[in-house]
């Protein structure tokens, strides 16, 4: 091959490095060049590099890159998986295109991948038949970055350096190229175009040459990898196909590793060979004769020969998993499966593998990730390529918007219908009314695998709740139909066992087996953390009494008590509003109640006074035990978790009504009758001494909304208030003032006006401490 007639550039140069590259084709490498593929020669890749159009990669492409290599050179392997997944994807395509166009597969119609090793040359090449690129196509995907959310995933990747989990979990893609390779070349050809080589070193720029051998691929895509020299274990046929193994071997399409491989073969043996192991004395007795011509019939005819072939050599299985049936695939199986399927860096955390019948006929494998994905029911999440969809084997699409509800949007697997039309639009998809049955079949099932999880392995439904039980709290509140399976799914922190942090949790099912006789409500307290929670003074007096309780930390469980409002025929009681009950309130008890209001009645006009901005009910309570008082939300307000979300719902729309009214609500003052100070409170007003205790009852109050979970209303108010009560304790004067000593500050210094060119010096020097790090902090002014 010429090598400068390759460089010259022109028309004729070009035909003659087709030709060269056609005859270099058949002696390739060390290895027999495998028959139907070509590969560039080195001329003709020096051709692209002088030749080619040159393109600059997108600023993000160039960011990905670095972040590749930067945090995955550990496991640099996965480029591999990345390819192969690239390659089965435009296979898909091409199967897809074909069946409703029967031309698509043209001169090309095996589907498949092949691997080819060049020791000699140091290059992985990787070639499918798929859809292959236009120019168009090569130049926008291996330039840009098409996908959105991936500048949100740089991002986020960034701010926490070097998290290879992270970046594991997205699909790295074509450019995991370069953590093996220090020069791509990829050739592509796609229907409608024609070939054209696509050639990148991975710095800011990439070429782009029409390939001047025509069309060498007959439809599909190549991709030579030059390997860098710390990656030449990926020339290596067992580090191949281990890596198919162990990343690809789910792929549903055939994969050819282009390898060597020792046969034995069975030989005759030469005439020359069986002159001289045949003894011939032509002088010798007949009766020799005789024994030697037996011997000579008996002596082997043939001999055994060992030699090395090159040929290509399936290394997947392909069969789909899930058309086998459950009981012959095993747990590694599945888990592997999931891994390539999804490209997770982790086993799942279950699955479910069934085959549905009846009206509509289906297999499907559902898996839940052992963790939802960052963005995880955060606004702006997209779980509509969760479900990939076959129709019998054919793979149809991954973008399934609306078919999983938000709530399962961390279920991940696939569906393969026997009954949709081959040729379905995606399009009219959504709108199949096969596709509705079986989306309603997929949440039941979806459903009956974590029932399953619940009933057989509480342990790991823990686990599963810790991670994803917002979903389905959320499901209780959004899905109608599914309510009563998924209310069964809930599961609470409760104070039976303990409570605090190792509050253990419990079903309501469970807590409604262990409620008191008569016990009509079940209890619950919410706020921001069990702690508090666990030691408000509702909650106590319910423990002290030994009723059970459930702690709501959830911000959502704000909202699923709206929508639960009972379970089994028993409501939901906030124990923290009013409208508590036991259930073995009998006469003397009410009675006793009646008279206790009748006798702390002048407090109790005294504290709806005082506390009237605030407070609209004060009442006698016998729930209390150690504590004197209690605020409670009114039976329409709302707790104090809830009270704070909707301050911030205000602060962000001044207009919002609906919350404003919420915190409009007044609160009910609840006094324990049998406790001292209520009692030193009450002959106080009897006395006529209410201004006693004006500034104190404020104080308890605000207090006592705190420890009922409420924030305090003023904070400067409440300190004044606080101290006055303070300084009566300890018998200091109400008006003594403390003695201020104002130092006054230095003088102004005299400054002569800066010159402009000083002013941009500073603001240059300004700039570039910004960008050395967070620690440079010194020297800015406000700190
Ligand atoms: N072998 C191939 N044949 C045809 N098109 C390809 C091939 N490899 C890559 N592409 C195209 O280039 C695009 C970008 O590839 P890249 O691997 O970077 O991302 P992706 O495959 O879209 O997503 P992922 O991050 O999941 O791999 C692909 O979407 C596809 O259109």
């Amino acid at each position: 091959v010429s090598g400068a007639a390759a460089n010259s550039g022109d028309a004729a140069d070009l035909s003659s490095a087709a030709t060269a590259a056609k005859a270099a084709s058949t002696s390739a490498g060390n290895l027999p060049t495998p028959p139907g593929l070509s590969f560039l020669t080195e001329d003709l890749e020096d051709k692209v590099r002088s030749a080619g159009e040159s393109f600059q990669f997108e600023t993000e492409v160039t960011k990905m890159m670095k972040l590749i290599i930067n945090s995955l050179y550990k496991t640099k392997e996965i480029f591999l998986r990345e390819l192969i997944s690239n390659a089965s994807d435009a296979l898909d395509k091409i199967r897809f295109r074909a069946l409703t166009d029967k031309k698509a597969l043209g001169d090309t119609p095996d589907l498949k991948i092949t691997l080819v090793a060049d020791k000699e040359r140091n290059t992985l090449t990787i070639t499918d038949s798929g859809v292959g690129m236009t120019f168009k196509e090569l130049k926008a995907n291996l330039g840009t970055i098409a996908k959105s959310g991936t500048a949100e995933f740089l991002a986020t990747v960034e701010s926490q350096k070097n998290n290879t989990n992270l970046i594991g979990q997205f699909g790295v893609g074509f450019y995991s190229s370069f953590l093996v390779a220090d020069r791509v070349t990829v050739v592509t050809k796609n229907n409608e175009d024609k070939q054209w080589i696509w050639e990148s070193t991975s710095e800011s720029n990439f070429r782009i040459i029409e390939d001047p051998r025509g069309n060498t691929l007959g439809r599909g895509t190549q991709i030579v990898l030059h390997l860098k020299p710390d990656a030449r274990e990926y020339l290596e046929e067992n580090r191949l196909r281990e890596l198919v193994h162990r990343h690809s071997e789910f792929v549903s399409f055939p994969i050819y590793l282009w390898a060597t491989k020792t046969e034995t073969e069975e030989v005759p043996i030469e005439a020359e060979e069986e002159e001289q192991t045949t003894p011939a004395d032509e002088e010798s007795e007949d009766i020799e004769d005789i024994t030697d011509k037996a011997e000579k019939d008996a002596a082997p005819k043939t001999k055994t020969v060992t030699k090395t072939v090159t040929d290509w050599e399936l290394t997947n299985q392909q069969k789909p998993i899930w058309t086998r049936r459950a009981k012959d695939i095993t747990e590694r199986e599945y888990n592997e499966f999931y891994i390539s399927f999804t490209k997770d860096y982790q086993d799942p955390l279950t699955y479910n593998h069934f085959r549905a019948e009846g009206e509509v006929e289906f297999n499907s494998i559902l898996y839940i990730p052992k963790k939802p994905s960052p963005s995880f029911l955060q606004p702006g999440d997209d779980w509509s390529k969760n479900i990939r969809l076959f129709v019998r084997r054919v793979f149809i699409t991954d973008d399934l918007a609306g078919f999983l509800p938000r709530w399962l949007s961390f279920l991940k697997g696939l569906v393969d219908s026997d009954d949709l039309p081959l040729n379905v639009s995606r399009e009219t998809l959504q709108q199949h009314s096969i596709i509705k049955v079986i989306k309603k079949r997929v949440v039941a099932k979806a459903i009956d695998m974590l029932r399953a999880l619940a009933g057989k392995d509480e342990k790991k439904y823990l686990e599963f709740w810790e991670q994803y039980g917002a979903a389905i709290k959320l499901g209780v509140i959004e899905d109608q139909a599914n309510k009563k399976k998924l209310v069964k799914l809930l599961r609470f922190r409760s104070s039976h066992g303990g409570g605090g942090k190792s509050g253990l949790f419990t079903s309501l099912d469970e807590y409604v087996l262990r409620m008191r006789k008569a016990q009509p409500q079940i209890y619950f307290m919410s706020g921001e953390n069990i702690e508090t929670m666990g030691t408000s003074p509702f909650v106590e007096k319910l423990i002290a009494r030994g009723y059970e309780v459930l702690y709501f930390g959830d911000a959502i469980d704000e909202y699923l008590v709206n929508v639960l409002v009972e379970h089994d025929g028993k409501r939901l009681q906030h124990v923290g509003k009013s409208g508590v009950k036991y259930g073995d309130e009998d006469e003397a008890a009410k009675t006793a109640l009646a008279e206790a209001e009748t006798k702390f009645e002048p407090l109790r006009d005294y504290l709806r006074t005082r506390l009237g901005e605030w407070v609209d009910t004060v009442r006698v309570s016998y729930q209390l035990t150690t504590s004197p008082c209690a605020v409670l939300a009114g039976e329409h307000g709302v707790s104090g978790a809830m009270e704070r979300m909707l301050q911030q719902q205000v602060a962000g729309n001044k207009d919002d009504f609906r919350a404003k009214m919420y915190l409009q609500q007044k609160k009910v003052f609840e006094i324990n009758p049998d406790h001292p100070l209520i009692l030193g409170m009450l002959e106080k007003v009897k006395a006529g001494k209410q201004e006693l205790l004006d500034d104190s009852v404020y104080v308890l109050f605000e207090a006592t909304s705190i420890a009922s979970g409420f924030s305090v209303r003023n904070a400067s108010d409440f300190a004044k208030k606080v101290e006055v009560v303070v300084r009566e304790r300890l018998g200091v004067d109400a008006k003594a003032e403390a003695t201020v000593n104002v130092v006054p500050a230095p003088d102004v210094e005299k400054r002569s006006k800066k010159s402009e060119t000083e002013e941009e010096e500073e603001k240059e020097n300004v700039v570039e401490g910004e960008g050395e790090g967070e620690d440079e902090i010194d020297g800015h002014d406000e700190l």
